[in-house]
């Protein structure tokens, strides 16, 4: 009895150990990157560099950017573009602007306070143009889009407009393509190897367990994968990151670099990566399906498949200084994954916990709720707060997550009182447009602004 206390005891030492290393490297982690801003930024500089970013690659590369003329010894000064008023542009010299794009050609969230706010308003009388300004876009995208890079070129057509002088013509990079940023780095006279996105290498990893989560649904099969390094010890990250994987006989492969994205469902503590995956089906024009290259992969081939994969950090939907906030999730099917990082990451503090309220969407009640034991667990610990759930099949009124955020309006608007950050993970059509008119109708224009410009509202959408 003595000895298997004592074994018991030594591996609750043991995990809180692991947890406390864990805590230790994350905060280390936002204290160095608050570090490397504060060293490259001077408020009083005559010199912009701005990002406009919601994963986080925007934010890196204008990071890089200041820190490269820092270098050389210019004076820059760094902010996020939702941070820029009409008054910061007065009275610089040069403004160089890393600006992604989202939805439909739309502003990343980085910067959509800005283009509402500023870029969207008449050009009213009190803002003066800029005509002794030089400045130029580094703008991200991804051809996939029709509409590739569509923000960067608006940002560079409204400052034109504006009457600042284009340096040159706005610089698109298509999925970080080398060849873009080396570019970048001539414009401006950087060094080489200033700007680039080399993440970690691919490496193996083995699948190592597979569920089927909704049998009977009227869904598409969605399930959890377990993922371990098929070499070596498992790599650090943090709840929102990716997993990047390249799907086995991709023509475009490594070198076309086309990896597929999953948001990681766990924390480095469970010792393993953990993807909730739908087996994708698409139909084209002709109205044919057409499955997935990569989910059909990963949904059907068996234990021990491996692929090359790497761990992406993913800055925009990171705790980030939302870890001793209330969070309210929402989200709906494989936008749980993103979700439940973040709960697990919970766990893993100390409590009392400053509650989680979680708002999710699947189709049956029946066949689409595999973690309800899981939930109710939680629940039970104090863990989560509050859950909420819509089906869109069972023939019930509120349907859609979108739906329980106006029907919980009041209890929101306390939460948002109450200092919460709002995370929302899943679909980008049908979902994360309607939550976000829903926290806007509920929460009102001026707040998710406010939420968004502070880090307080992130997004993982897809
Ligand atoms: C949901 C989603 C929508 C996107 N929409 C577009 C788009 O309309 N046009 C485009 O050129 N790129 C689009 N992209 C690609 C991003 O702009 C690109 O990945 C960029 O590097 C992201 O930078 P960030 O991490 O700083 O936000 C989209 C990416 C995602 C994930």
């Amino acid at each position: 009895m003595t000895a298997r206390l004592m074994l018991a005891l030594a591996l609750v030492l043991a995990y809180a150990a692991v947890c406390a290393r864990i805590a230790w490297r994350w905060r280390q982690g936002q204290a160095d990157q608050r570090a490397r801003v504060q060293a490259v930024s001077d408020p009083r500089a005559r010199t912009l560099v701005v990002h406009g970013s919601q994963g986080g690659t925007a934010e890196q590369l204008a990071l890089q950017t200041a820190q490269g003329l820092r270098a050389q010894g210019q004076a820059v000064r760094l902010l996020a573009l939702n941070a820029v008023t009409p008054a910061t542009l007065t009275g610089l010299d040069q403004l160089w602007l890393v600006v992604s794009t989202y939805g439909e050609g739309d502003a990343p969230d980085g910067a959509s306070v800005f283009a509402d706010a500023v870029m969207g308003q008449p050009d009213a009388a009190h803002v003066a143009p800029w005509p002794a300004l030089r400045f130029g876009v580094l703008a991200l995208g991804d051809r996939q889009y029709a509409q590739f890079c569509a923000f960067g070129h608006r940002v560079h057509r409204w400052l034109g407009a504006r009457g600042a002088q284009a340096a040159f013509a706005p610089v698109e990079v298509d999925n970080g393509d080398p060849a873009a940023l080396a570019r970048w780095q001539a414009l401006l006279g950087l060094a080489e190897d200033d700007v680039g996105l080399a993440g970690a290498p691919f490496a193996r990893w083995t699948l190592s367990r597979r569920e089927h989560l909704n049998p009977g649904s009227q869904g598409h099969p969605l399930h959890a994968l377990t993922l371990l390094p098929a070499d070596g010890p498992l790599p650090t990250w943090q709840a929102g990151d990716l997993l990047q994987l390249l799907p086995e006989g991709d023509e475009a492969g490594e070198a076309g670099k086309r990896p597929r994205e999953y948001s990681i469902a766990s924390t480095p503590a469970q010792g393993s990566v953990c993807l909730l995956v739908r087996h994708a089906h698409q139909q084209d024009e002709q109205g044919q399906w057409h499955q997935g290259l990569a989910s059909s992969q990963l949904c059907g081939l068996p234990p021990g498949s491996t692929w090359r994969a790497r761990i992406k950090p993913h800055a925009g939907f990171r705790i980030g200084p939302n870890a001793e906030r209330p969070l309210v999730l929402i989200g709906n099917g494989s936008g749980l994954a993103g979700l439940h990082a973040h709960i697990l990451a919970r766990e893993g503090q100390a409590a009392p916990w400053p509650g989680i309220w979680l708002i999710y969407g699947e189709r049956q009640r029946a066949h689409d709720a595999a973690y309800a034991p899981t939930w109710q667990t939680w629940l039970d610990q104090g863990l989560l707060s509050r859950l909420d759930l819509s089906y869109s099949r069972d023939g019930e009124a509120v349907r859609h997550v979108q739906d329980l955020v106006r029907q919980q309006a009041d209890r929101l608007r306390d939460w948002v009182a109450r200092d919460a950050a709002i995370y929302v993970c899943g679909s980008l059509h049908g979902m994360a447009g309607d939550v976000d008119a829903a926290l806007r109708a509920v929460l009102g224009d001026g707040e998710v602004r406010h939420m968004l410009a502070a880090g307080r509202y992130r997004r993982d959408v897809y």
